[in-house]
C-alpha cells in the first residue's frame, strides 16, 4: 500500500519520480564523503524523495481548481486573508524561505468571492514549488485576477531566505518583504487602507 499525502489525499509520488529522487540523494551522500549504507542513512534516500513529493506538490496543482468555486456574497469592499504563514524552496540553492504571505482583494461587480481557505490554499499551490520570492508574489496575484476577476488584488510576502541566514553572507533575521497589486488596489487610498490592515499586526 503507498503512502497517502493527508492534505492532498493523493498518492506519495504522484506527483515526482520517486526512485530518481532517491538515486540522486544517494549520490549527493557519496559526494559529500558519507556512507549511505550506514545504518542511520539507509533510509535517508527514500525519506528525502517523499518530503520532496511533498514540498514540490504545487507543480502539478491547478490554481484554478482551487478558486473554482465561488459564493455570491454581495460584498463590494476588501477581503483580506492575512498572517497566512508558509515554507518554500529557494530555487537557487534548493533551501527553504518561509514566512507569511497577505492575500486580498475587491470582488467583481457581479460579488463573485472565493472561500476564504482558498486564498491559503493558492498560496501553497505557488510555495510548493522552486522558487524566487518575486515570482511567488506576482503568480498569486495574478492566479487571483484571472479567476475571480476582482476590481483589485494585493499581495505582500515577507519571507527570511535560509539560504542568506545558514550559508553565504549568513544574515539570521533578515526579512525581504515583496509586494503586487492589481486593479483599483493602484488607486493610493484603498492601497493604503490595505497597507494599513496588512501591517498592523
Ligand atoms: N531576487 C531573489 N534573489 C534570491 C531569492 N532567493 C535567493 N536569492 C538570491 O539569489 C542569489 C544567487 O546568487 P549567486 O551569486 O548566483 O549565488 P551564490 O554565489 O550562492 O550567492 P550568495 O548567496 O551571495 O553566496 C543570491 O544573491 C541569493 O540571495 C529570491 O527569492 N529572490
Ligand atoms: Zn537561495
Amino acid at each position: 500500500m503507498c503512502d497517502v499525502d493527508e492534505e492532498q489525499q493523493e498518492p506519495i509520488g504522484s506527483t515526482v519520480d520517486l526512485p530518481r529522487i532517491e538515486q540522486a540523494v544517494r549520490e549527493i551522500l557519496l559526494a559529500i564523503g558519507e556512507d549511505p549504507d550506514r545504518s542511520g542513512l539507509a533510509d535517508t534516500p527514500g525519506r528525502v524523495a517523499r518530503a520532496y513529493a511533498e514540498v514540490f506538490a504545487g507543480l502539478k496543482q491547478d490554481p484554478g481548481e482551487v478558486l473554482s468555486r465561488t459564493f455570491d456574497i454581495s460584498h463590494q469592499e476588501l477581503v483580506l486573508v492575512k498572517d497566512i504563514p508558509f515554507y518554500s524552496t529557494c530555487e537557487h540553492h534548493l533551501v527553504p524561505f518561509h514566512g507569511f504571505a497577505h492575500v486580498g482583494y475587491i470582488p467583481s461587480h457581479d460579488g463573485k468571492v472565493t472561500g476564504l481557505s482558498k486564498l491559503a490554499r493558492l498560496v501553497d499551490v505557488f510555495a510548493k514549488r522552486p522558487q524566487v520570492q518575486e515570482r511567488l508574489t506576482t503568480q498569486i496575484v495574478d492566479a487571483l485576477v484571472e479567476h475571480l476577476k476582482p476590481r483589485g488584488a494585493i499581495v505582500v510576502v515577507e519571507c527570511e531566505h535560509m539560504c542568506m541566514s545558514m550559508r553565504g553572507v549568513r544574515k539570521p533575521g533578515a526579512k525581504t518583504v515583496t509586494s503586487a497589486v492589481r486593479g483599483i488596489l493602484h488607486e493610493p487610498a484603498t492601497r493604503a487602507e490595505a497597507m494599513s490592515l496588512i501591517l498592523g499586526k
